[in-house]
């Protein structure tokens, strides 16, 4: 489902004399439907950089990245931004949304973009900001002014509304408590029952050894680990 193929990745530091630093050679890594891949490393070591090459939000400078038979290194946009409603998502750390849009239509958007009816949407969203312990009074209020632990639990419930093939999970369980965490690391194990490739980068190790089936440790990859 997800295929990185001898993926290298420099970066031009324009303001910086021009500088190029390269941070990464010969990656390789897939995730079949249904795996758990953690990945690995010291700080600076790259993974974070690795999840926004598969994202699409960093452009590789070789190799191919392939997800659900797409390569996203030859994609157009508009190809990635519909891979990412179809096929690939991805729950970063920090929710990120439009002001005044009440929290149940933050949570049913990936959905509703998929045209999925309004009150079915509505109700898979409701199923599971109730499962995240959301409040209900607070979901048809804006998600901004909500606890850090709220926003990433909505940011989760958004992130599994809909059942993607492919998941990038970036520190899922970071500002949890354990009651949330565990119901967030069901929410991750019931993802790879339905078949779900997922990416992650966990800190939580109790919670990566649960979930992940793999560590890959990207120092590997890193020329800057090996100077
Ligand atoms: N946008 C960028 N421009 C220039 N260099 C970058 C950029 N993003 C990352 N880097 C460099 O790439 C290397 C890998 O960074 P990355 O953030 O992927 O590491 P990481 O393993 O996720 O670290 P951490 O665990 O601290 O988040 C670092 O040396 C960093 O300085």
């Amino acid at each position: 489902m997800i295929e990185l193929t001898n993926v290298s990745k420099t970066f031009t530091l324009h303001n910086q004399g021009g500088a190029v630093l390269e941070v990464m050679r010969g990656a390789n890594l897939t995730v079949p439907a249904g795996e758990c891949v953690a990945l690995t490393g010291a700080s600076g070591a790259g993974k974070s950089t690795l999840m926004r090459i598969i994202y699409g939000n960093y452009l590789a400078a070789g190799g191919s990245v392939v997800v659900g038979g797409v390569d996203v290194t030859q994609s157009e946009p508009r190809d990635i931004l519909k891979l990412r409603r179809e096929v690939l998502g991805y729950v970063s750390q920090f929710l990120r949304v439009v002001p005044r849009v009440p929290t149940i239509e933050v949570v049913a958007e990936p959905l509703l973009s998929l045209g999925t009816p309004m009150d079915e949407a509505k109700d898979r969203a409701a199923s599971l900001l109730q499962k995240l312990n959301i409040p209900e009074p607070l979901w048809s209020l804006s998600p901004t002014t909500f606890s850090g632990g709220e926003q990433q639990r909505v940011n989760i419930a958004r992130g599994f509304a809909h059942s993607y093939p492919a998941l990038l999970l970036d520190e899922p369980t970071a500002s949890l408590d354990a009651t949330n965490r565990e119901i967030v690391l069901g929410l991750i194990e019931e993802a790879k029952a339905n078949g779900t490739a997922i990416v992650g980068i966990f800190h939580d190790e109790a919670a990566r050894e649960r979930v992940c089936d793999r560590e890959i440790d990207v120092t590997g990859f890193s020329p800057l680990a090996a100077a």
